[in-house]
This record gives C-alpha cells, structure tokens and sequence, in this order.
C-alpha cells in the first residue's frame, strides 16, 4: 500500500509513544501525533494539541490532516479510577471512540483500538480472540463497550488489538508507571513491595506491541487481533524475572492476592492473551520476555554498561 498518513491519539502515553515511534518508521508516512498537552517526545513528524472529547476538534483533525488510519491510543487505562468515575472512563473509553468511529467513517479512515485481556472474566485465560468476554470490572466493561461501538459503527475498516501489562520506557513526565518502572524504583530505593500471586498474564513490551499493530494496518487486517507477550506467567514470578534482568534484590518481592491489593476493583485472575493468530496471520513475533526487559533496561540507561 502507499506510504499512509497516519494520526495517532494519546500519543503522549505508554503505547501512544510506542505507536508514533513505529508509524514514524514507515518509509514515507505521515504522521502526525496527537495529544491532550504538550508533547512528551516526538522528534519526528508533527504533534498537535487533540481533545478526543471535543467532537469539533476532532472534525478539525481529519479536515486539517485528512487521515488515512487512526492508531486511537487515547483512553483510560487504570483500573481503579475507572471504578472510581465511570461516567469519566465512559466518556473516554467508550463515547469517544464511537466518535473516532464516525469520524473515520465519514472521511475514509481505518481506525485500530487497543483493547485489553480485561474484557475476560480471568476463569480460562490464556484467551484467544474468538473466547467469549465478560469483563469483570468498570475499565473492562467500558473497554468491551468499545469494541462492540466499533463492531456496531458502519466503519467498515476497523481494528481491535487486545494487549496486557504494557511495559516499556517511554518519555516525559510520568503520572502513573508501568509495572516494571514502578517495581524497578522500588526495589532500586530498597523498599519492599507485594504483588499478586494469583493473576496469570502475557506481559507485553511496548515496541512489540506497536510491531504488532502497525503489521495489522499494512497487512489491512480488520477484526479482533491478540497483541501480546508469548509467555503466560503470574504477576509475582514476573517481577522476579523483573528483579534479575535489573540486578535488584528479589527478597523484597512477597506475594499477595488480588483481592487484599485491590480490595475495590477486582482483576481478571487466570488472564492473558494467546497471540497464535497475529503470529500466523501478521508474522508477528514477539521478543522473549527476558530479551525484552533487557532492552527496557538499556533504554533507561541501566544497561550492563551503564551499571
Ligand atoms: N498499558 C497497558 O497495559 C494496556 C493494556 C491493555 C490495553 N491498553 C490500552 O491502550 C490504550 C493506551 O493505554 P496506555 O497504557 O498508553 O495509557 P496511558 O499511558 O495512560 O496513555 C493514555 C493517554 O491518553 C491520553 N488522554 C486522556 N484523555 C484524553 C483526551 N481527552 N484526549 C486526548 N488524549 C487523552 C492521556 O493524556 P495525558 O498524558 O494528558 O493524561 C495519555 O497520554 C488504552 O486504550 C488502554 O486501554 C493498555
Ligand atoms: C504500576 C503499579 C503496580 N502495582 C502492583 C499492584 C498491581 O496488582 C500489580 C500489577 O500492576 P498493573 O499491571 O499496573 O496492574 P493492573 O491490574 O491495573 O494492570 C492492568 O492495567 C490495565 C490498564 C491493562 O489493560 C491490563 O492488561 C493490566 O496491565 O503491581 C502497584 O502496587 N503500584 C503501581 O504503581
């Protein structure tokens, strides 16, 4: 296909900067990065200020860049405070993506969600693509909202990337840190930390995810894509793999249960997502977990050789 131009909303977030470092790699896109505030790191292509609430911003944006594909990044991806607002989640998570749908329609853009392995109720993990959701929290119902907004929009081109446990190194200031960041400063400031014993993921380093999704448009693949980590493990032995590719002390890591950590927003427990189809289909290929976190630790500087 030709070279796309390509918008991506939330374009400051963890898979946002991922989505916008790979759409910039396509020889000859265009590519224009989208976000609520400043831009946290785009060195490449445009960036512009995107409310994806504001409906006539939105029309702005496609009349002003005219996309051909929109990466739609932008979203709540917190549980708890989704469970804390659900009208702010719904908003965001749900109406402003049946907005993006119409607004694709209208001017001709395909359109790919990430979506997460929180649409499942964690009983039969790890999940294929055609498993039947039941989401289980408020982030989960409103993601699986999502999807069914674009499946019932009359966007005919549309994606879904379902993806877990995002990790990676992106820049500027950071509200809330991934999983391996936030485990990396603790151990690294020698505080203890509990994680959950009883939650089954396929951990997801956010270069591959991008690989994945930016594989989905060129390959002009619609439908429901798994995007993730190959590896199912729970989320205590994933900090442990966390603590040795970092050289940090493993004892400070104890165990817990879901439920004692997160009293009010409960997770899915036997989750993850199985990739066989994006493998087959996308020539997706994911790096192993550990090869991963090493490239997460060069990327912030702690590297063997900056050690
Ligand atoms: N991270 C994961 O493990 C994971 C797993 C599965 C699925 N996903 C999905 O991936 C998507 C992105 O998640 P993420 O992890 O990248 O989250 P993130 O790091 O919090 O990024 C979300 C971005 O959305 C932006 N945003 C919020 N409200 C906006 C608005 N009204 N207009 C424009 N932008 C707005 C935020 O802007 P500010 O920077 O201004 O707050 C932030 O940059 C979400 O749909 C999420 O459900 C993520
Ligand atoms: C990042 C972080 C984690 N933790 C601990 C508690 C959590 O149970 C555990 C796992 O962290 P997270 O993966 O961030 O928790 P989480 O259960 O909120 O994660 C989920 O977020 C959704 C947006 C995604 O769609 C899901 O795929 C999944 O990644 O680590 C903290 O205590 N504080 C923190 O700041």
């Amino acid at each position: 296909m030709l070279p796309p131009r390509i918008l991506v909303t939330g374009a400051n977030g963890l898979v946002g900067q991922a989505l916008t470092r790979a759409a910039a790699r396509w020889p000859g896109a265009d590519v224009l990065a989208t976000g609520r505030g400043p831009a946290a790191a785009h060195d490449r292509g445009g960036y512009a200020r995107l409310d994806v609430l504001d409906g006539d911003a939105v029309d702005r944006a496609f009349q002003d860049f005219a996309p051909d594909v929109v990466l739609h990044a932008a979203g709540l991806a917190q549980v708890e405070p989704c469970e804390a607002d659900r009208e702010a989640c719904w908003a965001l998570n749900v109406d402003a993506v049946g907005t993006m749908a119409s607004a694709c329609h209208r001017h001709g853009a395909r359109l790919v969600l990430p979506s997460t392995d929180f649409v499942f109720d964690g009983k039969g993990g790890p999940y294929a693509e055609d498993d039947r959701p039941a989401p289980i929290n408020a982030y989960g119902r409103s993601k699986l909202a999502a999807e069914n907004a674009m499946k019932a929009s009359r966007l005919l081109d549309w994606a879904v990337a379902r993806t877990t446990m995002v990790f990676g190194a992106p820049a500027g200031p950071e509200p809330r840190l991934d999983f391996v960041r936030w485990l990396v400063r603790e151990l690294s400031a020698g505080r203890p930390v509990r994680v959950p014993a009883d939650q089954l993921r396929t951990p997801t380093y956010d270069d591959d995810l991008a690989d994945g999704i930016l594989r989905i448009v060129r390959f002009k693949r619609t439908g429901v894509f798994h995007v993730s980590g190959r590896e199912q493990l729970s989320v205590l032995d994933f900090a442990r793999r966390v603590a040795e590719a970092f050289d940090l002390d493993i004892g400070l890591i104890s165990p817990a249960t879901t439920e004692d950590l997160h009293p009010g927003a409960p997770r899915p427990l036997h989750a993850g997502l199985l990739i066989l189809r994006a493998e087959s289909e996308l020539g997706y290929h994911p790096r192993p977990l550990d090869v991963a976190l090493g490239a997460v630790r060069d990327r912030l500087g702690l590297g063997v050789s900056e050690a």
